[in-house]
Order: C-alpha cells, then structure tokens, then sequence
C-alpha cells in the first residue's frame, strides 16, 4: 500500500540479539485482560459536594494504585472525538514519501516517525508510525496538512480536561497547590499531540511491539483509542491487557507527576502490541511544562533529585541514542 512506511524491509535488516532486560515476552493469549477503574467526571459539577468528594477520591485512588483509569462525561463532545478519527485517518492515508518528506531522515525530533531508526535490534523495534505535533504547531501543521480546526478545538479541550485532573491530583499532596507550583508550567504551547497508527503485522513478527515499553515523559496523558485493544501496562510485576472502551477516554499519571509527588502517584510502564489482521489508531495528549520548569517532589525524603525538564529530556534523547531504550526517572533516584 502507498501509505505504509517500509517496517518489514527496516525490522528484517535488524539482529535479532535478545538483549537484557526484566520483561516477558508478548504472549498475548496467557494474559488477563482488565477494565480500568472507571470515573464519572459528571459528578465535577453536579452541585453535591458529596458526590464531587467520591468523584476526587476515586481520581486520586486510581492514579496511586493504577497510575491508570478512564474517565467518561469528560466534556469532549462525540463529534469532536468522531472528526477527529478522520482527521486522523486521512493524515496517515497520505502517500509514504510525503508524510516521509516532513523529517526525511525519520529523526526522533520530527513531525512523522516510524518504527525507530535508533533501535539496534528488533527488541526495540516499534511496529507503528506517528505524527508527533507541538501542540503549539498545530496551526502550522493544518495549513500544510489540510487539518481540520478540530485538532485545535480537541487540543484546547483536552487541555482543560488535564488541568483539571492535575488540580485535584495536586491539592491532595498538601502543600503542592496547582496553582503554586503548576498553573504557569503547563501551558498549552509547552504540550504535545501525538497520533499513532499501528498497522497489521505479519504473523511471524507477532512478538514485535507496536510501542515498546515506556513510561511517559509527561505530568499526565489523555489518550483516545478505538475498539482494537492492543493496549497493556504493568500491574503489580506483570503485563495486563487494557479493554478498550470507546466512549471513554484514557488517562495516566507520567514521569514528572510521579516525581512532583515523591512517588505518591505511579507512573507506570505500558505498551502496545501488534495485530495481525487489522490496524490500530490512537491519540495521545501528553501535559508538559516550559523546558526550564524544575520538578522538585513535594515531600520529605525526597525519592528524586530536583531536575529540570531540560535536563530530564536531554538524558533521554541520550539514553535512547546510546541504548535503544527511555530509562527515564531511575536516571535521577537519589
Ligand atoms: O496507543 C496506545 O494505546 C498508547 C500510546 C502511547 O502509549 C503513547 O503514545 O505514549
Ligand atoms: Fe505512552
């Protein structure tokens, strides 16, 4: 097909060399598959302070037990979450070399990426392509893609979607108020939006992931998903698969709120994997804060050094660089 990147040419010319590392491998059939823990945003504002308080609690529950949970009446209206799937559908329908010619030599700072040109061997590999945009470029990346205004209009939304999980998230640690501390970080044009398609993958590659496994780089991500399933993250030591829910929308704690709350909220490794016979779309927003932003824990003893979000990704580009791999915040235990 015109629009597929070239994953089989690129994942046959890599060793298969297993390399070290604590996880299993993916076999699908031998896993439990779980409904996260699911949250009626509408009792934010349903006028009872009772029903607000359990609404809080069960966000904050979640993001300490699962790091995971998923969350409906999250006030993304259905047409904007349905437009945005064609968007999304016609953006990767584009012929290969032109989605290839916005980052010609698929470098991990471009728009587009597919598979991993870092990997060195096929543990690394990632059976999937990727529009990573700023949130913002947005404007930018319509005019030169023909995106609809919905990107912007999702972007705005989901962005206040996050603050307000973030604010209910960071008034329980005390003395980190939202406002303090992360109201001015996280600004819209800090964050980013990142479409992903997983496209079949042959039967005997089947242990290939669609997304290595990661944890994310983020204070929190919302992630929108069709009815595929391919999604797992690990609970209590072991990989779990995720069912998907299309009415809901995902959402999970990342490394710097794990971090800004000494560890109180988890951010916890997930990954995608293949399917063999149909393809697989998502939609990850993932809340950053300016690069100069210092993320110090909020608590006594601290589990992290203080860091800058700099600092943070710059040891990531050069722990991908040099291994293939996000080792992320072990990097910065004390
Ligand atoms: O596609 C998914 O379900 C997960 C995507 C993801 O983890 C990411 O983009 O960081
Ligand atoms: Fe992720």
């Amino acid at each position: 097909m015109e629009w597929e990147p070239p994953l089989v040419q690129v994942f046959q010319n890599l060793p298969e060399t297993k390399i070290e590392t604590d996880e299993e491998p993916i076999d699908v059939s031998r896993l439990k598959c779980y409904e996260l823990p699911l949250v009626d945003l509408g009792r934010l504002n349903s006028g009872h302070a009772m029903n607000r308080k359990e609404c809080e609690k069960e966000i904050i529950e979640a993001a300490k037990e699962w790091g995971f949970f998923q969350v409906v009446n999250h006030g993304i209206c259905k047409e904007i979450l349905v437009k945005l799937q064609e968007e999304q559908l016609k953006l990767f329908r584009q012929p290969f070399h032109k989605k290839a010619n916005q980052n010609p030599s698929n470098s991990p700072t471009g728009f587009y990426r597919w598979g991993n040109l870092a990997a060195t061997s096929r543990a690394h590999f990632s059976w999937s392509e990727a529009f990573h945009i700023p949130v913002s470029s947005v404007s930018d990346f319509r005019t030169s893609n023909h995106l609809s205004s919905t990107v912007e209009e999702y972007t705005e939304q989901v962005s206040e979607l996050t603050q307000k999980i973030a604010e209910i998230l960071a008034d329980n640690m005390g003395i980190c108020s939202y406002k303090t501390f992360l109201a001015d970080k996280v600004v819209p044009s800090s964050c980013y939006l990142r479409m992903n398609r997983y496209p079949p993958c042959p039967k005997s590659y089947s242990k290939t992931c669609g997304l290595v496994s990661h944890t994310d780089t983020s204070y929190l991500t919302v992630l929108h998903q069709d009815n595929t399933g391919g999604l797992q993250l690990m609970k209590d030591g072991a990989w779990i698969c995720v069912k998907p829910n299309p009415s809901a929308l995902v959402i999970n704690i990342g490394d710097l709120f794990e971090a800004w709350s000494n560890g109180l909220y988890k951010s916890v490794r997930h990954r995608v994997v293949t399917n063999g016979q149909v393809e697989r779309f998502s939609i990850a927003y993932f809340s950053l804060p300016t690069t100069d932003t210092v993320i110090r824990s909020c608590s006594q003893p601290t589990i992290y050094r203080d860091f800058s979000f700099e600092e943070f990704k710059r040891q990531i580009q050069f722990d991908v660089k040099s291994t293939g791999n996000k080792i992320g915040l072990p990097r910065f235990l004390r």
